[in-house]
């Protein structure tokens, strides 16, 4: 049987370590401000805005909310952005992916100011990140690393298959995990839909990240005996609870935890720690804005 890491206990160990840094900032008269921004009603893209600008009340941040509607036209969303990039208040904002079709999501994140962009998403940042100067690391692969770090898995000399290609999880991933660094150092397949004979990539790692979307399309079978498994995907999947939905992941969470060496659930795994480390790098763009110097975890 696995370890479950416990995503919720990382995260609020991190939280209550960056209150040493939001003190230091205090100090001098700075509240790091985060922003989210959402474009519709996609229920689950609430549910993440809310939770976020709950983690801003609980560690002290100054959480401000920007709502646009559904058929907002690019121009409308284009004007928030630039409010947003000129309010001093604001440290750091992200643009809530998904957005409508009628909005391109690259010239969104286009028009960020990098030195706001707390998601990480701005080509300048990632152009950073790939050069091994990252500014912000993205929240999720970012968390990723502070899981395995706590749970003293090693990266370096690890074979990690990691199963998406996306902007936001697998390629900002496998940067990650390739640098020559501590928590880097490791061996890294990425696959994604045209990969071919996907069992035998993940059953020969010590570290599968399956950051698909597809519910449990890992399964034990396809784990080594005593890997880490890091379950990204969160799918909502309709049943007849009071909620209406159960969150899945896109790993067989019974059959893989029986093979698996440590397993994260979900929720309460990967989740959790996106959040904390949006917190994290929105103190840090305060830190660098207002040009206070803080320790960062
Ligand atoms: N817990 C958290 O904090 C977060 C969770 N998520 C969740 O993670 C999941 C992935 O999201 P995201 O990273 O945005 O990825 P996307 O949904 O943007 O992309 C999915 C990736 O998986 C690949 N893929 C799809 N089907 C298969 C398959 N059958 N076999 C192998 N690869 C496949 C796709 O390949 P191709 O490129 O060929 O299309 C693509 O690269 C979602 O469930 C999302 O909700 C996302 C962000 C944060
Ligand atoms: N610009 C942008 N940046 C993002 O970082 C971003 C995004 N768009 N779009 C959507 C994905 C998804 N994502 C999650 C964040 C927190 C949880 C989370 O906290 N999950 C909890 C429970 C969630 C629940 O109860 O619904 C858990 O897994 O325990 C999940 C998923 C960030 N994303």
């Amino acid at each position: 049987m696995a370890t479950i890491i416990d995503g919720n206990a990382v995260a609020s160990a991190i939280r209550d370590d960056l209150g040493a840094a939001i003190g230091t900032l205090g100090d001098e008269g700075v509240t790091p401000g985060l922003a989210t921004v959402l474009v519709g009603d996609d229920p689950a893209s609430e549910t993440y805005v809310n939770m976020k600008q709950r983690d801003c009340e609980e560690v002290g941040l100054n959480g401000i909310h920007v709502d646009l509607p559904g058929d907002a036209s690019p121009e409308e969303l284009y004007d928030a952005i630039e409010d947003l990039n000129a309010d001093p208040a604001v440290h750091g904002y992200l643009v809530q992916d998904p957005v409508p079709e009628q909005i391109d999501y690259r010239e969104v994140i286009r028009r960020i100011d990098p030195a706001k962009d707390v998601d990480g998403f701005h080509p300048e940042n990632v152009g950073r990140l790939v050069a091994g100067d990252a500014r912000f690391k993205p929240c999720t692969p970012h968390g990723i690393q502070k899981l395995l770090a706590a749970y003293d898995v090693e990266t370096e000399g690890a074979d990690v298959t990691i199963v998406g290609r996306s902007d936001i999880v697998g390629k900002p991933m496998a940067n990650l995990l390739l640098q020559k660094s501590h928590d880097g150092n490791a061996t890294v397949t990425v696959c994604h839909s045209r990969t071919e004979d996907l069992a035998a990539k993940t059953r020969r790692a010590d570290i599968v990240i399956a950051a698909c979307g597809v519910t449990e399309l890992i399964d034990g079978s396809m784990i080594g005996e005593g890997a880490t498994v890091i379950d990204v995907g969160i799918s909502r999947v309709e049943d007849d609870s009071e909620k209406g939905y159960e969150l899945v992941g896109d790993v067989e969470f019974e059959s893989a935890k029986e093979v698996a060496g440590a397993i994260t659930p979900v929720p309460g795994g990967v989740g959790p720690m996106t959040r904390a480390m949006l917190l994290y790098n929105t103190v840090s763009a305060a830190s660098l804005q207002e040009s206070v110097p803080v320790d960062l975890p």
